[in-house]
């Protein structure tokens, strides 16, 4: 046992940051890091090209489910967040996202039996980008572990056909503050394979925890998925995560959602955005730019009602009432609240913590970096 010891660190990611929803993501100094211990080859995992063009629910397929539970064994430290997580590897995200990429690339299983072994510092459902850290974690381990050597843009187009907005997965795997968008060509095979035969359901209409496509057979998803940019942040900022102690899944805060807006309410963020991406970078930071500048009317208006007293810390903390304080959003989807500053960061935790109890919100709290280097994988023995 024990060849070699591949360990992963994938960061938490705030994504929309105001006005930016489905285009910005942050990544910040929170980890979900994966140790790895490989052992043996195991022969005749390959060839499920036959599965390749059927859509085929393989969770319930006891034939393509056992080789991949048999190569892996899963387990959480006990340090993390791992509550009611599914330890199952073809039903958790994580082994589950890994899966999708081998079968992508002709392996029923892993390779090789692997001992994996997840310490998870990302709360879950919190609007810190869990699920995306652990689908560019899954697609990471494939990589390593089937030693497909893609390179990051052919990671980042796996990651984005099971997480299909490109805020968070993009920074958890690229690192920093980037920007970026899912291509869509409605003219091409591209558009039927991601609506079609490639994820049947989309993520945003999945009624549970189900990450539908990761249970049908695969499609190599079209080359690129996505455009991105990674922009300049300034060194001064720091995140401080308000993070309430309930859990909000995305998929609840994206169902309130409207289908439409007015044209008044887009350009207002289009505006507001285009400023933002500007002044983030600028150092020294121009508070006076950067608080007007994270007001949004596409998401977060419409999530208050999910957040107790989200409105209120929005519009209590301010740079007048908290010197150092640059602006504040809620964080991906919610619940957690981020706070961009520079200094103060006890009061601003104070203040906020304050404003949620009297809703009725207990929260934990931390000052997170930006974390520039994104998701890597370190040989730590051979
Ligand atoms: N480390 C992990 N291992 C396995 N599954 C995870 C992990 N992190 C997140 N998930 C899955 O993602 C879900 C949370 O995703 P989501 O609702 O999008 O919230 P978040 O804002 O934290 O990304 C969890 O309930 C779980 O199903
Ligand atoms: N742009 C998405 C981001 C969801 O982030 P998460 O961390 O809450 O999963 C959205 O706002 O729905």
């Amino acid at each position: 046992m024990g060849l070699t010891e591949p360990k992963e660190n994938k960061t938490s990611t705030a994504a929309n940051l105001g006005p930016g929803f489905d285009t910005l993501g942050l990544a910040l100094s929170l980890y979900l890091t994966l140790q790895v211990q490989v052992a043996q080859a195991i022969p005749d995992v390959v060839n499920v090209n036959s599965h390749h063009d059927e859509i085929i629910d393989v969770s319930q397929s006891p034939a393509l489910c056992e080789p991949f539970n048999q190569s892996v064994k899963l387990q959480y430290a006990e340090s993390g967040f791992s509550a009611d997580l599914p330890l199952e590897p073809s039903r958790n995200l994580i082994t589950k996202t890994a899966w999708y990429v081998l079968r992508c690339h002709g392996l029923l299983a892993f390779p090789r039996h692997i001992t994996v072994t997840v310490t998870n510092a990302i709360p879950l459902g919190r609007g810190l980008g869990s699920s995306a850290a652990a689908v560019v974690a899954g697609v990471l381990l494939a990589n390593e572990v089937a030693n497909l050597n893609l390179p990051k843009s052919r990671m980042l187009d796996l990651s984005l056909a099971i997480e299909r907005h490109p805020d968070n997965v993009s920074a958890a795997l690229l690192g920093g503050f980037v920007a970026s968008y899912l291509h869509e060509d409605q003219t091409t095979d591209h558009t039927r394979a991601l609506e079609g035969q490639f994820t049947p359901v989309d993520r945003d209409n999945r009624q549970t925890d189900a990450f539908a496509p990761l249970a049908m057979a695969p499609r190599m998803p079209p080359a690129p998925l996505s455009h991105y940019v990674q922009l300049p942040w300034a060194p001064e900022i720091k995140a401080v995560a308000i993070i309430p102690q309930f859990q909000l899944a995305t998929v609840k805060a994206r169902a309130v959602l409207p289908k439409n807006y007015t044209r008044a309410d887009v350009v207002f963020n289009l505006q507001r955005l285009a400023v933002l991406t500007h002044a983030l970078g600028q150092s020294p930071p121009d508070a006076q730019l950067i608080y007007p500048a994270m007001a949004d009317r596409v998401h977060q208006p419409h999530r208050a009602g999910l957040v107790p007293g989200l409105t209120t810390v929005l519009e209590t903390l301010t740079p007048e009432t908290v010197p150092g304080l640059l602006g504040a959003c809620l964080s991906g989807a919610g619940p957690t609240i981020l706070v961009l500053a520079t200094h103060n960061f006890d009061t601003i935790i104070t203040q906020a913590r304050e404003i949620l109890a009297k809703h009725e919100v207990a929260t934990d709290a931390t000052v997170l970096e930006v974390a520039s280097k994104g998701a890597e994988s370190q040989l730590l023995k051979s």
